[in-house]
């Protein structure tokens, strides 16, 4: 069976410094995986390459058989991959509602401007369906400048779910949330999710959340994928414990 994922000897270099060396691996449809590794091991850099912000030197990756290497983004977020970042990308002076009406106008190719006052309501309802799934409806209102840094990062999330992904990548999703909140965050990322189905990867340097969220981890370590295999496997693996977990945050 065609994986939703293939990378293969994937390569990518900034100046001397191999942020990905000849990377190959499959993504099965509907993993939940999860990369670690620490800091500067390449798990964003791989985050970029999937998603079009970075093209690689080398290799291929095949989205469903079809290679994606050198697509924009906006093409490759067409194809079925979206991405949430390590700090949200939300226009700040807009509501929770409106971020999110302007993340449908893009996944259809509209120009806000244009907008008929029905597609207009069909954008507002997208929206209220979104943060509904994240329990977030009551702040639909609200200025994103007025919510908190975990509801920021989950607004950020649902903007990804806006084109309902095949392949969701979510760049520290628990980062700036804090230790009482992080399971209730990652709990409903799980279930806005779940309705789409989506295969998620997530970068995440909290093995509580790796260990009970993921259901496969890999560990980079230079470019390099140092392990790759259950939670159980490679948190107590003994070069990911020297190379990995010691150093992680
Ligand atoms: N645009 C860039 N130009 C030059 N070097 C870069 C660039 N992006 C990343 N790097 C370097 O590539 C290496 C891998 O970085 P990357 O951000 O992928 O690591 P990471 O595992 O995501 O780290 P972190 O956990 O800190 O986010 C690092 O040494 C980083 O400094």
């Amino acid at each position: 069976m065609t994986p939703l994922l293939a990378v293969r000897g994937l390569e990518k270099r900034f100046g001397a410094l191999v942020a990905a060396d000849a990377l190959n691996f499959d993504i099965a449809a509907g993993q939940k995986v999860s990369l670690i590794g620490a800091n500067g091991a390449g798990k964003t850099t791989f985050v970029n390459l999937v998603t079009g912000y970075l093209k690689p030197d080398s290799g291929r990756i095949a989205l469903d058989g079809m290679d994606i290497g050198r697509r924009s983004p906006r093409n490759v977020a067409r194809l079925g991959i979206s991405r949430s970042f390590q700090i949200p990308q939300l226009f700040i002076e807009l509501t929770a509602a409106q971020n999110l009406a302007v993340a449908v106008s893009g996944a259809r190719g509209h120009a806000l401007s244009l907008l008929a006052p029905a597609e207009a309501q069909g954008r507002r309802d997208k929206a209220l369906e979104l943060l509904g799934r994240f329990g977030l409806a009551d702040l639909a209102d609200r200025p994103i400048s007025e919510l908190a840094g975990g509801v920021r990062k989950l607004i950020d999330i649902a903007m990804a779910l806006v084109r309902r992904p095949k392949l969701l990548l979510l760049d520290e999703p628990t980062s700036g949330v804090s230790a009482e909140e992080k399971f209730a965050t990652m709990d409903r990322v799980i279930h806005a999710v779940a309705p789409d189905a989506a295969t998620i990867v997530f970068v995440e340097h909290d093995m509580e959340i790796v260990g009970r969220y993921a259901d496969r981890v890999l560990a980079f370590y230079q470019g390099r994928i140092l392990a790759d295999g259950s939670p159980r496997d490679v948190l107590s693996d003994p070069q990911v414990r020297r190379y990995v977990t010691g150093g992680a945050r």
